[in-house]
């Protein structure tokens, strides 16, 4: 998507040279726009780890493309086995992300699939582009499915569709368009009228820090909130749906999220609003069936909470927030059960949030 006219993908191959992989660093927007330069598999590593890059479907891209550049540190002898440990390696950087494991394990069979060919390194690098391609492709199609959603709204209400979104699933989580984003930038390109609430999203903060920073570069009117305005909002008729996006989602509907995602699952529920969760088929996990139970919650370091940071005297500066001695805990994600699921948008479209809808969209899973 466009920031300051200018289109940009969240990672791409440099220009001058295809051994660079650039990403949009994230942690400095909305404040700094720079971009961070990945050289090696632990460049990429790092970068997820650390949420230079964040976001399911972009996470498990940038993986795919440090299997890339794993190719130029392997040595000769053992090199099977040294790929395992990056692979390996990569993976454990984030745990909850479907779609880390999906590119990874994707990327390793081809890398052993085509491992005697002259020219690994440039069909490796052509396979990584293929996955990006594939996100790109998957968020367009889920904002023309998520489209239609709105436009029934707009139909029925006559005025501005009140969405409101929980963390950041935008293009900047994703390559372009976004997830829960890409229905929005959708209706507001034909000219529909929408509006979203911006969940600010502590402890990280990507709701007022990415999500409002991307609305507000593609023009989209948008409204900064606290995480816990949002029931408020429902209960006196000023959302007309919620859409979110997700990290997890097993085959049975159950969806990981970002943390706070479930609290707004229930204060839809209780105020009758469609709650909706935008994702791609590289975000189901199609072996899990009780996310509460099995989908593993990161939890992240303590001073994401104890801190905040923000823009003072044209510098990213951080504050403390709670007593030294106080102590933190700081769950990354949670799982909204299916029953609390108004449906699913995928690129396949829009679906019931249960295993034989769900299987309906992909018959080729049934055999798992
Ligand atoms: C389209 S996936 C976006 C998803 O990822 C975010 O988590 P994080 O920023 O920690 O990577 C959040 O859960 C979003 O909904």
């Amino acid at each position: 998507m466009k920031i300051q006219g200018k289109h940009y993908h969240t990672i791409w191959v440099d220009a001058d040279d295809p051994t660079i992989i650039q990403v949009i660093d994230q942690r400095k927007l909305p404040f700094i726009f720079e971009t961070f330069a990945m050289r090696s598999a632990n460049d990429a590593f790092f970068a997820i780890k650390e949420m230079v890059v964040r976001g399911a479907p972009l996470i498990g891209v940038t993986a795919a493309y440090g299997m890339y550049l794993a190719l130029f540190q392997l040595k000769n002898e053992n090199w099977e086995e040294e790929l395992n440990r990056v692979a390996e390696y990569l993976k454990s950087s984030r745990p909850t992300a479907v779609n880390l494991a999906f590119a990874v394990d994707e990327m390793m069979a081809f890398i052993l699939a085509n491992k005697n060919e002259a020219d690994l390194n440039e069909k490796v690098l052509a396979k990584a582009g293929e996955l990006k391609q594939q996100e790109i492709d998957f968020g367009d199609k889920i904002g023309e499915h998520g489209l239609k959603l709105i436009e029934e709204i707009y139909k029925k209400k006559g005025s501005a569709v009140n969405i409101l979104t929980h963390c950041n699933a935008g293009w900047l989580a994703c390559i372009d368009w976004g997830t829960a984003t890409a229905p929005i930038y959708k209706a507001h390109l034909k000219g529909i009228p929408v509006h979203v609430w911006v969940d600010e999203t502590r402890p990280r903060n990507q709701g007022a820090r990415l999500t409002a920073y991307e609305l507000g570069e593609q023009g989209v009117p948008h409204t900064v909130i606290p995480d816990n305005a949002g029931g408020h909002l429902m209960q006196h008729q000023m959302v007309d749906m919620v859409i979110v996006g997700s990290d997890r989602t097993t085959v049975t509907g159950d969806v990981a999220n970002k943390i706070g995602t479930y609290l707004k699952a229930l204060a839809a529920h209780d105020n009758n609003v469609p709650f909706y969760v935008a994702l791609p088929s590289s975000t189901f996990d199609w072996e899990m069936n009780d996310g509460v139970k099995e989908i593993p919650i990161e939890q992240r370091a303590a001073d994401e909470v104890a801190e905040i940071e923000g823009w003072h005297d044209k510098q990213i500066k951080s504050v403390r927030l709670i007593p030294e001695k106080s102590t933190v805990a700081n769950y990354g994600f949670d799982v909204t059960p299916a029953r609390l699921v108004s449906g699913l948008i995928s690129e396949r479209g829009i679906c019931k949030a249960d295993k034989q809808s769900i299987l309906k969209l992909y018959p080729e899973k049934i055999y798992r």
